[in-house]
């Protein structure tokens, strides 16, 4: 069985968040840490190697006084990010080991990824070398044309073919550890645009509209409403109690 190394990143300042005690990875969403959400449905998943979390290196005492027991009993592993987010995910691929062959890079602020989401972009990943999760833009896009105040329409933006990336962003790890060597690295927004200038394909897999990534708090109650609609543990136990339906579809 192929073996996954997964990346959180967790490092940003979640400015648009707007809370005074808490970044958005780290505020309680269902009496659990936004992260852990994250972190659970990589540590439950089969083939997963080692789990690392990125967090900003002002954050250390916090995230250790609230969450170094967790790190120890799950044997997760926390490193420090960067001022970007490519900065971050390339500090999380310097604890990579060598001896995984795939890295899936996920947005610790995006909690409702589920069992199957994650199952079918490691497959994809494991078929093609690079899989993203990502959704097909089903709304018209407009262009803006800004006068003084006022934005204005500047177009409608042909949408065929559009899709929106979201995360687990997962690849080969020779060809993720080639794409942060780039110079521009630094400024991609996420990290399937680097291997794309690498000229490698790069698979897109049908994630859902509600793998959301959380930015404001009103996307922390959207989260909270749909983690609660999540089928609820087998009885038998032992399953991953965030199992996929077709809910997600
Ligand atoms: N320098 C950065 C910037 C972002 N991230 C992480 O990348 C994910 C997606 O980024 P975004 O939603 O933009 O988070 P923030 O940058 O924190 O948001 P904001 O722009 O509101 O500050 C988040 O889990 C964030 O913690 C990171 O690890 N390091
Ligand atoms: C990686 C990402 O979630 C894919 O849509 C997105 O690019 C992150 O961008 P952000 O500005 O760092 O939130």
């Amino acid at each position: 069985m192929p073996t996954y190394a997964a990346i959180l990143v967790a490092a940003g300042q979640s400015a648009r968040f707007g809370d005074p005690f808490y970044k958005k990875p780290f505020a309680m969403l269902n009496n659990r840490a936004v992260w852990l959400h994250s972190a659970d449905r990589f540590l439950n998943h089969p083939g997963v190697e080692q789990v690392i979390v990125v967090i900003a290196e002002e954050d250390d005492e916090e995230f250790d006084r609230r969450f170094g027991a967790n790190l120890a009993i799950l044997g997760i592993t926390s490193c420090h990010g960067g001022a970007t987010r490519a900065q971050s995910v390339d500090a999380g691929l310097r604890h990579v080991r060598d001896d995984v062959d795939f890295v899936a890079i996920h947005d610790a602020a995006r909690p409702c990824l589920t069992d199957r989401m994650l199952t079918e972009v490691f497959e994809a990943a494991q078929a093609h070398g690079a899989a993203i999760l990502a959704h097909r833009v089903t709304s018209t896009l407009k262009r803006e044309r800004v006068e003084g105040e006022t934005v204005f329409v500047k177009e409608t933006a042909p949408r065929d073919g559009l899709w929106e990336a979201q995360t687990p962003q997962v690849f080969a790890r020779e060809l993720i550890t080639a794409a942060h060597a780039q110079p521009d690295a630094p400024d991609a927004t996420d990290d399937a645009q680097l291997v794309e200038r690498l000229g490698k394909p790069v698979a897109l897999v049908e994630g859902s509209p509600l793998n959301i990534k959380i930015t404001t708090k009103a996307d922390l109650k959207l989260a909270e409403q749909v983690l609660r609609a999540l089928p609820k543990p087998k009885p038998e136990g032992g399953r991953n109690p965030f199992a996929d339906d077709d809910l997600f579809r």
